[in-house]
């Protein structure tokens, strides 16, 4: 079964649209998911993040536009929905399931599934094994889903938003292990999360959406560092800023600054011989300008 997670790209989307009534959720998007690495699918609120992992997951229709999971549609095909596995926050269990019985039945689903991984898992959790699902709480009823999304060892795992209530500690716990699992045993993981930062260095490609719609889909490695704050006067920034792309403004007076979404080495120098003052960006200031700036822009335009 792992020989299918070599074939790249592990996932090809292609026009994908998906409309819920006049609703347009997932608008034309388009993108490839190398095989073997870690990806953030990520954006605001309402973006149509879980929707996309929806259709990629064959638990949704697309109204139009074509999905390649492995080589193959996921819709109604066993033989590739046996290779993925979705961690979504909504996960409903069997009323009276306890945990041992979530883990006694997740071997039938998946073929990977390593059950010592598991339980080094389940200790560093410190999940409780015979109590009910429902009387868990919210943070363990996420570490549940993260112990199954990991030593599923799925050549295709979904995250979706999966530590919903889960403390820091547990959350570097997931991060970690996801690191040194992964590099034993490479896989390809979608993952969206709102805490940007926290999986910033987990992450090897980054693809935003924002209103249904790809609107940067590039290397994590090219995007950290990418983009600069210059501040200075407001006539030295004005002058600089000029002819790039600007992310975001502040000014108060005389002084003034501007996130800039391309910053080279060159231009940093060519900035600081100006006498402005660089600062880095990070990926989650960068995705938050970014996806602002997008909805600025819609509201000039419609105003
Ligand atoms: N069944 C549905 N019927 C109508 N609208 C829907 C349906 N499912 C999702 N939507 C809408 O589609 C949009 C995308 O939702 P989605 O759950 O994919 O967003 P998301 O990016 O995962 O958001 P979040 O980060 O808040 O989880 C939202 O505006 C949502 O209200």
């Amino acid at each position: 079964m792992t020989t299918l997670s070599s074939i790249a790209p592990a996932v090809t989307v292609d026009g994908l649209t998906r409309r819920f009534g006049s609703f347009t959720a997932v608008d034309d998007v388009s993108f490839d998911v190398s095989g073997n690495h870690i990806y953030g699918l990520l954006g605001r609120n309402g973006a149509g993040k879980t929707t996309i992992m929806q259709l990629l997951t064959g638990q949704d229709f697309a109204t139009s536009g074509s999905i390649s999971i492995f080589g193959e549609s996921p819709v109604e095909n066993a033989d590739v929905l046996r290779n993925v596995c979705f961690i979504k926050e909504s996960q409903r269990y069997p009323e009276d399931f306890t945990v041992a019985h979530v883990f006694r039945s997740a071997p039938w689903f998946f073929g990977n599934w390593d059950a010592a991984f598991a339980e080094r898992l389940i200790a560093d959790f410190r999940l409780p094994m015979s109590r009910r699902i429902k009387k868990l709480s919210r943070g363990q009823l996420s570490a549940v889903g993260v112990v199954i999304g990991l030593a599923s060892r799925a050549p295709l795992t979904f995250f979706d938003e999966p530590y919903l209530g889960l403390d820091a500690v547990a959350r570097q716990v997931f991060y970690d292990r996801l690191l040194a699992d992964f590099s034993e045993n490479p896989r390809t993981v979608i993952l969206s999360t709102h805490l940007i930062d926290e999986v910033a260095n987990v992450l090897d490609h980054v693809i935003v959406i924002d209103d249904g719609r790809v609107i940067m889909d590039a290397e994590a490695e090219a995007l950290r560092g990418a983009a600069g704050t210059v501040s200075g006067t407001r006539a030295a920034v004005d002058h600089f800023a000029e002819g790039r792309t600007v992310l975001h403004r502040d000014g108060l007076g005389g002084l003034a600054s501007a996130t800039l979404e391309t910053l080279t080495a060159a231009d940093r120098a060519a900035a600081a011989a100006a006498g402005l003052e660089v600062s880095s960006v990070s990926l989650q200031q960068l995705i938050v300008q970014k996806t602002a700036s997008t909805t600025t822009r819609e509201l000039e335009q419609s105003a």
